[in-house]
């Protein structure tokens, strides 16, 4: 018995769901899914609105109840355990701070319920204060307050009983977007120091590619990829996934050899050499700022996809230039590039040759 219980300790996974799955009536909010999280991770629940995130949170924070499967807390079945017994912590992005209370009262809350001594509360709150940059602000009430100090003393009541885990519910959803971003490098060092699990929920790409060990991305209620940053981006699996995070060409066409794509009757192109992709209709992705606009007349590496066309647009967005092409075999493909100054940057009418490696071409699977 009591080695079990050390071994339960030394788990590597801190939350494991097993077909856990919520119906309400007729609505799947959630299909049943399996999804491990592991001790010190953060995991971010990416998804469109609809897309299940807040079911899936809710669930394993225990404030509703699955109508299939069972959810494990460090091997332990909580499937039945009351919100309060896990020992969660949340914070949300309406901050649900207590407004007659000062931010001392508030971040001691969580230590009041738990009938701390006064030195050791005293301590604890100064310490998570501390962590969070509001030391000072101790005696003001919440509306005395920014935004992003709100949120900073909903991370510090948070932080201040040492949950295991924590679970943030779009926690800078309303805050602008330099706050936003300075936020996020807050909460990732935070991450870092305490070495707590983390599970974060957003519907916000950039933020979730910034901040996560792994993505879990949700659609209609079910997981369509799970991976790192990295995989998401550079190996979407499918349409949705490659136009849900960051920009993609698609490119469909008939595979017919091991790296080899007809995307017109005289037109193939390269992609990875693979032995598993079905010879048959896919769609092909390349990311913008893979692609390279040269003049006709410039040298191309060998090997590389090469395609003609017409710009049809350039923007210039600050440190990037977004251009569209019209090619000859009526592709629209956009290039992402650092910008240039205006006298450089391709010009809508001129023709061009664009090009990128096979390697950049990613099969998407039907
Ligand atoms: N109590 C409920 N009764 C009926 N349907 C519900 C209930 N809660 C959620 N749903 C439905 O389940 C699906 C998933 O909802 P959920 O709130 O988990 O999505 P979400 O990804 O968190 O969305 P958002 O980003 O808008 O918060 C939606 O179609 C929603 O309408």
């Amino acid at each position: 018995m009591g080695d079990a219980k050390v071994l339960a300790d030394h788990s590597a996974h801190a939350i494991t769901l097993r077909g856990t799955s919520k119906t309400y009536g007729p609505v799947t909010a959630l299909h049943p899914i399996d999804l491990t999280v592991d001790k010190g991770e953060f995991l971010t629940l990416l998804g469109p609105s609809g897309s299940g995130k807040t079911t899936l949170l809710n669930l394993i924070a225990g404030a509703i109840g699955p109508t299939t499967g069972t959810i494990l807390l460090d091997e332990r079945d909580i499937t039945r355990m009351p919100p309060r017994e896990r020992g969660i912590g949340m914070v949300f992005q309406n901050y649900a701070l207590m407004p007659h209370m000062t931010v001392f009262e508030n971040v001691a809350y969580p230590l009041r319920v738990r009938r701390e001594h006064p030195k050791a509360i005293r301590a604890k709150v100064m310490e998570s204060l501390d962590r969070v940059g509001l030391r000072g602000l101790e005696d003001r009430k919440p509306r005395q307050l920014s935004g992003g100090q709100q949120q900073r003393v909903g991370i510090a009541r948070c932080i201040v009983y040492s949950p295991a885990i924590i679970m943030m519910d779009e926690p800078l959803g309303a805050l602008d977007k330099n706050l936003r971003e300075q936020m996020q490098g807050e909460i990732k060092r935070l991450h870092k120091e305490l070495g707590t699990t983390i599970i974060y929920v957003t519907h916000d790409q950039e933020e979730a590619l910034n901040m996560s060990d792994r993505i879990c991305l949700l659609s209609g209620g079910q997981i369509v990829q799970l991976g790192s940053p990295d995989e998401l981006y550079f190996q979407p699996r499918s349409r949705f996934v490659a136009e849900f995070i960051g920009e993609s060409n698609l490119i469909s066409g008939r595979v017919i050899g091991n790296d080899r794509m007809k995307i017109a009757e005289d037109r193939f192109i390269l992609v990875p050499k693979a032995e598993r992709i079905e010879k048959s209709e896919h769609l092909v992705m390349v990311r913008p700022e893979k692609v390279r606009i040269s003049k006709l007349d410039e040298n191309t590496a060998e090997g590389d996809n090469v395609l003609s066309g017409e710009v049809v647009s350039s923007s210039f967005i600050g440190g990037m230039t977004r251009v569209t092409i019209n090619t000859e075999n009526g592709l629209s493909i956009t290039a992402k590039m650092v910008s240039a100054r205006a006298h450089s940057r391709p010009e809508p009418a001129s023709k061009v040759r664009l090009c990128w490696s096979p390697s950049d071409s990613v099969v998407l699977e039907n």
